[in-house]
């Protein structure tokens, strides 16, 4: 094309985009007149071709590498083409008298085997205007062609899928014995063009003028224009030759006579209408104007969002899209619309109506096929999806994926409509509660949008007959798996709270063990738990985990131990749900229960909450809904206290005056640590990181080793006179000097040397770290190239166009450039040293090839001398 397009859209770097570049091809739509040819083989035999919009000149060269040696070919187009071996070029207009002449001067008396046009008009303006000049296009190409094509000749031509279709289909039809409309491979499946491709020229010797009048031939005899005159010749031409029978169809493009290029209509027509998507595409606004739809403006439903997408139809993508059919359907319902239809449609009986199959009904059959067609693919898209999920299991089964990756796998599958991955058992309750399963739930029980009922049964399909069932099942699904979402992510924190309440009942039973002794330790230390021991705390619970030895029997395997935390949480329930929500902090709690109130946060008891919903305990008196009671717990609990703080701070409710301290994982160790008590440890960390690293610890190692010497003696040697030297009192700089010297001199061998130099000697042989990272760099780098290489080989090689020995040589080529590491080789400079025979010679030296450099002994001081003499200029500049 004459303008140079950036090509960034996704679809434009297609797999025609990449060959085209990498077999040097100035368009992708190179492809084109290659496939075209494959299938009609018109340029092997050509001696002459004139290509008619042929900018940049990917046609142009196409027919040059297609043509016999010494054929003619010439270009033409609005922008001037580059250069291209044995092809002729201009530039103009195809419409002018003018290009006509050039061609003409060209050519001489020659006639051409072959015209192409690939010609389209610089677009920008309405796409009815576009159309048509296209159109118009088409038939000034024809024009040319039927002036220099030769009897028998190939015109080859793009057309846009208009309304003027049929009427230039009938205009070739009269000018060639074969015509042909076909859509390469390599044209996009999006674009509307149409490759026609008009084979046998009849070369008539006289040409009607109007065939090629675009005021004739586009000439729009399905209006019923009152104002044509039937008698006249022109329509007598169109009157039989296009033989209008019925309206022409609008999916051809804008409905014929109706040029109003932006349309309203009413929002209640949208949503009235039985075929929604059919306003959309045909409308650019919808409007509300009557008080009805005025009112529906304020609707709670109707977005701000919605508003937006009403207001300009031509602009909504995907999601606004959806938005608004969704819209539609909520008002509807609102509204009582599809209800009614439901109800008739229970209580009336189907009857078939065959109509005439008007426009209308063409366009939504079209629709429901692109939709069956869709739902197939998705379809197949969820079997496959399923078939990965299956692998995916198999493969954590055999432990080389972790459940994570099926986790989020499952979510999204799930998303899609997928089988239910969660386990819907425990959630199935509730959503039940919601009423949520049973919409979820078809009649016959079975989980709808299951992918393997979908493939057997035929009547998912009917159940989902209609586009706006099934947008209102998607819809419904989407919600109800949101909601399954929810409920699975519950569940898991239950399954959290469950743990923890185990690990809180675990870490209580080491508590209890410590009980009797911290009655009797100082009241410093008591915890609330110490304090119902007081109270018989032990024995209080035990006898009210007897009084629920019923119950237990109904419970599984975990259920013992969580009906002992229930037990507790009988005797405090409070006390329960802190420990369930933070079971790590039990201990620093008890710590500080003195000075804090435990009255348990929200937050911390949410999923003790969701843990002691659960059936199984609702055989307990209603702990946590009745707050008397729960008041009256707490009461009793803290009577054993009456003096205690607890007493007023506990029958504040459900104040959360109760500050959990936090804790860290090892705050028991903190605790107890002294200063300097862990540098055993660090010392040993650091022995464990980085091995032993003076010859003295070497020595000693070995010894041991060689049991030469025991842990014992070397512990005993330990008290020295340097070990236990009182350093009170001296002055730093003393103890700094001796420091140096007042140490133990212990043993060292020559093994202990030589094997810690040993050591060392390998680290020093191990690169640094820069030369690794830079090394795995360039293999990274070589790699990516290599795999870059082969991507494009299996392009070339897959291109049905190209010998196979061209494809060798174009591989071989890319093979070259993947393998090459990318930069090229530096090449030497030669010094020569201006001495000898090369002193004061001007120019080359005699034998010397390549780069050189001379120099001389002079040339250093030089350099040296310019450089100081810059600088100092540059000082004195300054000052
Ligand atoms: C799709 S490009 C042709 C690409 C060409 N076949 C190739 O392979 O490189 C369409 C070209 O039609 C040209 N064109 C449009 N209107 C024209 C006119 N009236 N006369 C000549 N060229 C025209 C445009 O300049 C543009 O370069």
């Amino acid at each position: 094309m004459g303008k140079v397009q950036k090509k960034t859209g996704k679809g434009r770097l297609d797999k025609y985009y990449k060959l085209a570049k990498e077999q040097g091809y100035r368009a992708r739509s190179a492809f084109k007149l290659i496939q075209l040819n494959k299938k009609y083989a018109f340029l092997e035999t050509a001696r002459c071709t004139i290509d008619l919009c042929a900018a940049p000149g990917g046609w142009l060269q196409v027919a040059s590498k297609y043509m016999p040696a010494n054929s003619v070919i010439v270009g033409v187009d609005l922008v001037p083409i580059k250069p291209i071996p044995r092809v002729v070029t201009f530039a103009a207009d195809i419409t002018t008298p003018h290009c006509r002449n050039l061609i003409r001067g060209e050519l001489k008396d020659w006639k051409a085997d072959v015209v192409l046009h690939d010609g389209a008009p610089n677009v920008g303006t309405a796409w009815i205007q576009d159309a048509y000049s296209q159109s118009e296009l088409v038939l000034m190409s024809l024009k040319l062609a039927v002036e220099f094509l030769i009897k028998g000749g190939t015109f080859v031509t793009k057309v846009f899928r208009s309304v003027d279709y049929n009427n230039l289909i009938w205009v070739f039809n009269q000018l060639f014995g074969k015509v042909e409309a076909t859509k390469p491979p390599s044209s996009r499946n999006v674009s509307a063009e149409i490759f026609v491709v008009c084979r046998e020229f009849l070369a008539p010797k006289f040409i009607d003028p109007k065939f090629l009048d675009p005021r004739h031939v586009f000439k729009d005899v399905a209006t019923g224009d009152a104002s044509i005159d039937k008698g006249s010749s022109a329509n007598n031409v169109q009157a039989n030759v296009f033989q209008p029978e019925k309206k022409r169809r609008h999916r051809d493009g804008y409905a014929d006579g109706d040029y109003i290029l932006h349309r309203t209509i009413n929002a209640a027509d949208f949503v009235r209408d039985a075929d929604p998507i059919a306003a959309l595409g045909t409308a650019n606004k919808i409007a509300f104007l009557t008080e009805e739809e005025k009112e529906w403006l304020a609707m709670d439903i109707t977005s701000a969002d919605v508003k937006a997408n009403c207001d300009d139809l031509k602009v909504l993508g995907k999601g606004d899209f959806k938005a608004l059919l969704k819209w539609r359907l909520a008002l509807r319902e609102e509204l009582g619309l599809d209800n009614k239809t439901k109800e008739t449609e229970e209580f009336t009986e189907t009857v078939e109506i065959v109509e005439d199959v008007d426009e209308e009904q063409q366009i939504s059959e079209e629709l429901e096929r692109l939709n069956a067609e869709a739902a197939a693919r998705t379809k197949r898209e969820r079997r496959r999806a399923n078939e990965i999920k299956t692998r995916t299991i198999q493969r954590m089964q055999l432990q080389m994926t972790a459940p994570l990756d099926i986790g989020l796998d499952q979510q999204d599958l799930s998303l899609g409509g997928q089988e239910d991955m969660f386990d819907l058992g425990g959630t199935e309750k509730a959503l039940r509660k919601k009423g949520g399963i049973d919409r979820l739930i078809g009649d016959d029980g079975n989980l709808m949008e299951d992918s393997d009922e979908e493939e057997g049964s035929e009547d998912s399909d009917e159940f989902l007959d209609s586009e706006e069932e099934r947008e209102r099942k998607v819809n419904g699904l989407e919600a109800e798996l949101d909601g399954l979402y929810d409920a699975y992510q519950s569940r898991l924190r239950e399954r959290d709270a469950k743990f923890k309440v185990v690990e809180a009942r675990r870490k209580n039973a080491e508590r209890e063990e410590w009980g009797g002794i911290k009655t009797k330790i100082d009241s410093d230390d008591e915890d609330e738990e110490t304090s119902r021991e007081e109270d018989g705390g032990w024995d209080k619970m035990q006898a009210v985990k007897e009084g629920l030895s019923d119950d237990e029997e109904s419970s599984d395997g975990d259920t013992s131990s969580e009906e002992e935390d229930m037990s507790q949480m009988k005797g405090s329930k409070r006390v329960i749900s802190e420990r369930a929500s933070h079971p790590k902090n039990t201990e620093r709690a008890k710590l500080v229960s003195k000075l804090e109130v435990p009255v348990t946060t929200a937050s911390t008891s949410k999923a003790a909450q969701v843990w002691f919903s659960q059936d199984v305990f609702s055989g307990l008196d209603g702990m946590d809904d009745d707050n008397d009671e729960d008041d009256q717990d707490d009461a009793s609990m803290q009577d054993a206290q009456s003096e205690n703080d607890w007493e007023s701070a506990a029958s504040d409710d459900d104040e959360d005056d109760f500050e959990v301290v936090p804790q860290e994982p090892d705050g028991d160790v903190d605790m107890w640590d002294v200063e300097g008590e862990n540098e055993d440890e660090l010392k040993q960390a650091k022995i464990r990181k980085l091995g032993l690293v003076t010859p003295e610890a070497v020595t000693i190692a070995q010894q041991l080793v060689n049991r030469e010497t025991t842990k014992t003696k070397l512990i005993n040697d330990g008290f020295n006179r340097y070990s236990l030297n009182s350093k009170d009192g001296l002055p730093s700089w003393f103890l700094d000097d001796e420091a140096k010297f007042y140490k133990p001199n212990l043993p060292i061998t020559k093994e202990a040397v030589r094997a810690l130099r040993e050591k060392q000697r390998a680290l020093d042989a191990r690169p640094i770290k820069k030369i690794a990272e830079a090394k795995a760099r360039k293999k990274f780098k070589a790699h990516q190239r290599l795999e870059k290489a082969l991507k494009k080989a299996e392009g070339v090689n897959a291109t049905a166009d190209m010998s196979e020995r061209e494809k060798a040589q174009q591989i071989e080529k890319l093979m070259r450039k993947g393998t090459s590491s990318g930069q090229k080789a530096k090449k030497d400079i030669k010094l020569v040293v201006a001495k000898g025979a090369h002193k004061g010679i001007k120019g080359r030296p005699k034998g010397v090839k390549g780069r050189y450099t001379m120099v001389d002994s002079r040339m250093k001081k030089e350099l040296r001398a310019k450089k100081r003499v810059a600088k100092a200029n540059k000082k004195r500049k300054k000052t």
